[in-house]
């Protein structure tokens, strides 16, 4: 099955109501590679809405960063994927390796909020990835096939689920696996995918690959196999550098 590529910005904690305009120039540039690739940016929660309104009619759609399970509720601070969706986005990234760290997100609780996003009408962006310590002990694909049992809920499909590879020490870093490393993860990813949802549902599934995307090896990472796009974050954060990700995924 041919899968449309898919590249999304991660904006992390970045951004204020000024960077909209980034958002303002990725939608004046993009217009001819988005009519080949599906695009999102994930701004910070604060500026859903606002990037919302602005990219409305355009090729950029908005996603969240994280959502809470639970659709309500005495949860101050979180955000229920149905307000990201009341907001105007069409994604939400579960699972960052940042989140799992920082707040201590098990795949348990990555597979809620998955089904959080789904239960709203969200499409899920659902990461995996291992520690450099992982790799160094050979267990990289142990590590993947245990995020992906535990993190994706029964159900997923083409519409609802895209899975991103970002291995943990490849954010943010400027270092990356080589070439056969990450067509190992993805082609991994795939097989496991199918065994658990059926050959057609897998191979529908966009795979995106995260973790020191540039312009600079864009070309190169997004033409390997099984590579659907890429989740990208500090390289999504200027619209000069985002665009040229986006059309080396044309
Ligand atoms: O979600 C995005 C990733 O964590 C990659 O971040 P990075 O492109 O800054 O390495």
């Amino acid at each position: 099955m041919a899968r449309r590529p898919f590249v999304a910005g991660n904006w992390k904690m970045n951004g204020l109501t000024a960077s909209l305009a980034e958002i303002d120039a990725l939608i004046a540039a993009a217009g001819e590679a988005g009519a080949a690739v599906d695009i999102a940016i994930c701004p910070p929660a604060t500026l859903v809405g606002a990037a919302a309104l602005r990219a409305a009619g355009s090729v950029v759609a908005i996603g969240g960063q994280d959502c809470h399970a639970k659709a309500s509720g005495a949860h101050t601070g979180d955000i229920a994927a149905e307000a990201l969706k009341d907001a105007g986005a069409a994604h939400v990234i579960v699972g960052h390796s940042e989140r799992r760290t920082d707040h201590a997100e098990t795949d348990a609780a990555v597979k809620a909020k998955a089904e959080a996003a789904w239960r709203a009408g969200l499409v899920a962006i659902i990461c995996v990835g291992e520690t450099e310590a992982e790799r160094d002990a050979g267990k990289t694909l142990d590590v993947i096939g245990r995020q992906l049992a535990g993190s994706i809920p029964e159900g997923a499909t083409a519409a609802n689920t895209v899975v991103a590879y970002e291995p943990v020490w490849a954010i943010g870093t400027g270092r990356t696996p080589n070439n056969d490393e990450i067509v190992e993860v993805h082609s991994f990813m795939r097989g496991q995918l199918s065994a658990r949802f059926g050959a057609a549902a897998a191979a529908g599934i966009r795979l995106l690959y995260g973790g020191s995307v540039k312009p600079s090896n864009a070309d190169v990472i997004l033409k390997l196999a099984d590579v659907d796009g890429a989740l990208v974050g500090g390289a999504s954060l200027k619209a000069a550098d985002f665009l040229p990700i986006i059309n080396a995924a044309r």
